[in-house]
């Protein structure tokens, strides 16, 4: 993997029991001062392990929302992970695909009014996708991990991550949670961004 590129200081760890499991958490503050989030279980070095790439989402994530998969596919991988017995989901925050909170609920107006997903984004002067994913390979460097199972549908994430150096021995599919609110979503993502769905 290449050289590091984010300095990351770990914060703290614990146990953290949910519904599915009872994971580790581990909080890693990086050089802005944000704080990501490591939700491991069992041991991880070995075969490669399961891992969950997942941005932050708070309207899908923590509030239920319906617009997006978020919420969806956070679950799904935690339920994976647990079913499997190892693997972690990596948190990474970087709400909005990189444009933050307000700037996301900004989009959000717009595609009330019409606009689609990745429109929306252009009409804010933003691109498609604001993110990079360095940080999610000096977080598996952290791990001590350099081979995985990547859960994701987004080919730029895999790419993205091969580019860096970190060998993804397979792709695991993550189901979309696809309902009438986030339809125009999930198909403007597939037709703009790329991502996978219909293989899941
Ligand atoms: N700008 C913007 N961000 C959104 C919107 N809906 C969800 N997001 C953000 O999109 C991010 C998730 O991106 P996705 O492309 O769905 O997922 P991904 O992790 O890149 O791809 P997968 O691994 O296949 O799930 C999160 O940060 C969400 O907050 C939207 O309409 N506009």
């Amino acid at each position: 993997m290449k050289g590091p590129k984010h300095k990351l200081e770990r914060i703290a760890e614990s146990r953290l029991p949910t519904p599915f499991a009872e994971f580790r958490i581990a909080i890693y503050r990086s050089a802005d001062g944000k704080e990501h989030v490591v939700v491991a279980l069992g041991e991880l070095s070995g075969e490669p392990p399961l891992i969950r790439i997942h941005s932050e989402c708070l309207t899908g994530d923590a509030l239920f929302s319906l617009r997006c998969d978020c919420g969806a596919q956070l679950q799904s991988a935690l339920k994976r992970i647990a079913e499997e017995g190892r693997g972690a989901v990596l948190y990474l925050r970087q709400e909005g695909r990189g444009i933050g909170l307000g700037n996301k609920i900004r989009a959000y107006e717009l595609q009330d009014r019409g606009a689609d997903t990745v429109e929306a984004n252009h009409q804010l002067g933003f691109p498609d996708d604001a993110r990079e994913y360095s940080l999610a390979v000096e977080l598996l460097r952290e791990l001590g991990l350099c081979r995985i199972r990547l859960m994701t549908n987004n080919p730029r994430k895999l790419d993205a991550l091969v580019r860096d150096g970190v060998e993804i021995v397979a792709r695991v599919a993550i189901e979309s949670g696809r309902n009438p609110y986030n339809e125009k979503y999930l198909d403007a993502k597939a037709a703009k961004l790329g991502h996978l769905l219909g293989s899941e």
